[in-house]
């Protein structure tokens, strides 16, 4: 276990540790120009080894943030350094349009596995983005749209409530760790600026906020003393300190908040119900809106992605897919087109709460009317029965959303709406998300996400229990389960576990049919039929029990 330290102010210095994820280590896949990306590799126990395509690996042996802090440039100082602006703009967009393969499009493309080539044709399209904020050169990129995998988010951040520093910046550290693609700082409380300067210097990781947030704290929580002026200072602060994405909720118009009234949970969205609040006090149109193209130039300089907030999105399933919703959608499609015009990326997000019904017009929608914008789903929770499991009424939602199309899934923790997450939360939100995005690659077909599901599948038949757990997404629970009743270590090689024992196995009983049928040349059905008869009388001299199959004459 290392520990990572920061030269920032020393009295609120957090201690993080991190260490190998069980039965992995660290390597570099080696690109052109000298690129390298870190890779998970788990080595197996009949002398192969499998590189992990699906994490990042910065948390494995070491991370790579003790790389920032031990003196070493950061990953993308000099790619950030090297290069001259196109047509004004230094964004990953301007450079795709203009057909150049940047070195972040280079190394997404060697961490997904696909041509180079693809990669700038799709962030160049819109339909996939990059977000890597000029100012944040410790983060390794990822790229987000349908034609890659499928990316999570995990969000994170203090309440006035509840949390430190300290416990903020161990749970940006876990979520990557257990794999996060990107995190999400939604603070609300005390030292905003601060806290999100530890995260956005120690995550490898792209960060997101909701600037809305922390512009609110600027006037004292109340929205209608919010302003442009106070928002636009916000977010150049927040570009300045490296912030990859932003949640912008400028689709909230005035005019759609009467179209909330009769829902049953009304506005769910924080961003959404701050802006409704201030289009209502004063009766202006939303702010956000209407200085949308100055706010375009901004994210522009830094290369900042907007991630179009859905303010008016359903919070139960009663309000799934109605009017409110569907009229936002249309205008952040109207604002999608106009970001990519001045060359900024766009992402969209999405639901909520959202029967399993009800799922595919959102994404359908969305690519119609957003040309297509990587869609960024907050789940959808698929029913509302459920607090303190949310994760899983989310998870079903999400692997459906993520099979249609949906690029990148926002995770949804065990707590919602219950608190606010703790950092086993948090490992618990990671995990579940992996499952559904991952159910989703391999439902898409993705070329690469069979083979990690094959290899375990393989440990698991031939009773190679280390590998079984190492292969797994969360290798340390898979381990203590088992050795909760088997915790010897022979067992760590037996032909079978507490649920069936040694002579209900059915993995070891095929074993031993296809031991049998090798050993007696049984390759004709006719033989194996011949022979299976015969191997049952052996069977039940050894007091065990084989089903003859019935075959029909
Ligand atoms: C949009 C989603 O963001 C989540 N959310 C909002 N604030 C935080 C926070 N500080 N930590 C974790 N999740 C948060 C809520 O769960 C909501 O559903
Ligand atoms: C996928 C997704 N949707 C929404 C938000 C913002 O939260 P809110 O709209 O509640 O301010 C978010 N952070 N991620
Ligand atoms: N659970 C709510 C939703 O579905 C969010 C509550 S906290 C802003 O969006
Ligand atoms: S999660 Fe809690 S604080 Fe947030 S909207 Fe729901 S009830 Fe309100
Ligand atoms: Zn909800």
């Amino acid at each position: 276990m290392t520990s990572q330290k920061t030269a920032l102010d020393s009295h609120v210095r957090p201690t993080v540790t991190t260490g190998p994820i069980s039965g992995s280590h660290k390597v570099y896949l080696e690109g052109p120009d000298g690129l390298r990306v870190p890779q998970r590799r788990v080595e197996l126990s009949n002398g192969e080894h499998l590189d992990l395509y699906d994490t990042s690996g910065p948390y494995t042996d070491e991370s790579a943030t003790i790389d920032v802090h031990s003196g070493l440039e950061p990953l993308r100082a000099s790619w950030v350094a090297e290069r001259e602006p196109v047509n004004g703009a230094v964004t990953q967009l301007a450079y795709a349009k203009a057909g150049i393969i940047t070195k972040e499009m280079a190394f997404c493309a060697l961490r997904e596995g696909v041509d180079a080539e693809l990669v700038r044709r799709e962030v160049e399209i819109g339909r996939a983005v990059i977000p890597v904020n000029r100012c944040h050169p410790e983060s390794e990129p990822a790229i987000i749209g349908k034609k890659f995998l499928v990316k999570i988010n995990a969000n994170m951040g203090n309440s006035a409530v509840t949390s430190s520093i300290e416990e903020e910046v161990d749970k940006m550290v876990w979520a990557a760790r257990w794999g996060a693609d990107t995190i999400m700082d939604l603070s609300t409380g005390k030292r905003i600026h601060e806290t999100r300067e530890w995260i956005m210097r120690n995550s490898p990781v792209p960060v997101g906020t909701v600037p809305i947030y922390q512009a609110l704290e600027k006037v004292n929580g109340d929205p209608t003393k919010l302003s442009w002026e106070v928002y636009r200072d916000t977010i150049v602060e927040q570009c300045e300190q490296g912030v990859d994405y932003m949640t912008v909720h400028a689709g909230v118009l005035l005019r759609y908040v009467p179209l909330t009234a009769k829902r049953v949970t009304g506005i769910v969205s924080r961003g959404g119900s701050i802006m409704a609040a201030w289009c209502l006090a004063h009766h202006q149109e939303n702010f956000l809106y209407t200085n949308y193209d100055e706010l375009c130039e901004i994210l522009r300089r830094y290369d900042v992605t907007f991630s179009l907030g859905d303010g008016l999105r359903p919070g139960s399933i009663a309000d799934a897919n109605d009017e409110a919703q569907f009229a936002e959608l249309r205008t952040l499609g109207e604002l999608t087109h106009r970001a990519r015009a001045l060359d900024v990326q766009v992402m969209i997000e999405g639901p909520g709460h959202v029967p399993m019904h009800k799922i595919v017009e959102n994404v359908r929608l969305e690519e119609e009317l957003c040309g297509e914008a990587p869609f960024y789903t907050l789940g959808p929770l698929a029913t509302d029965i459920a607090p303190a499991y949310d994760h899983i009424t989310s998870a079903i939602g999400a692997a459906q959303i993520a099979w249609a199309g949906t690029a990148m899934l926002c995770y949804v923790t065990p707590k919602e709406h219950l608190g606010l997450p703790n950092r086993d939360d948090v490992k618990t939100g990671v995990i579940t998300y992996k499952i559904a995005a991952h159910s989703a690659d391999l439902a898409k077909g993705h070329p690469k996400a069979q083979e990690r599901d094959d290899a375990l599948s393989q440990a698991r038949f031939e009773f190679r229990w280390n590998d079984q757990f190492n292969l797994s997404l969360d290798p340390d629970t898979a381990r203590s389960f088992h050795d909760e009743t088997l915790p010897a270590e022979p067992a760590k090689t037996a032909h079978f576990c507490s649920m069936c024992g040694p002579k209900f196995c059915s993995m070891k009983i095929t074993q031993d049919v296809r031991k049998y049928a090798e050993e007696h040349n049984l390759t004709s059905v006719e033989a194996i039929e011949a022979g299976m008869a015969e191997m049952s009388e052996e069977f039940a001299a050894q007091g065990r029990q084989v089903y003859l199959p019935v075959v029909e004459a």
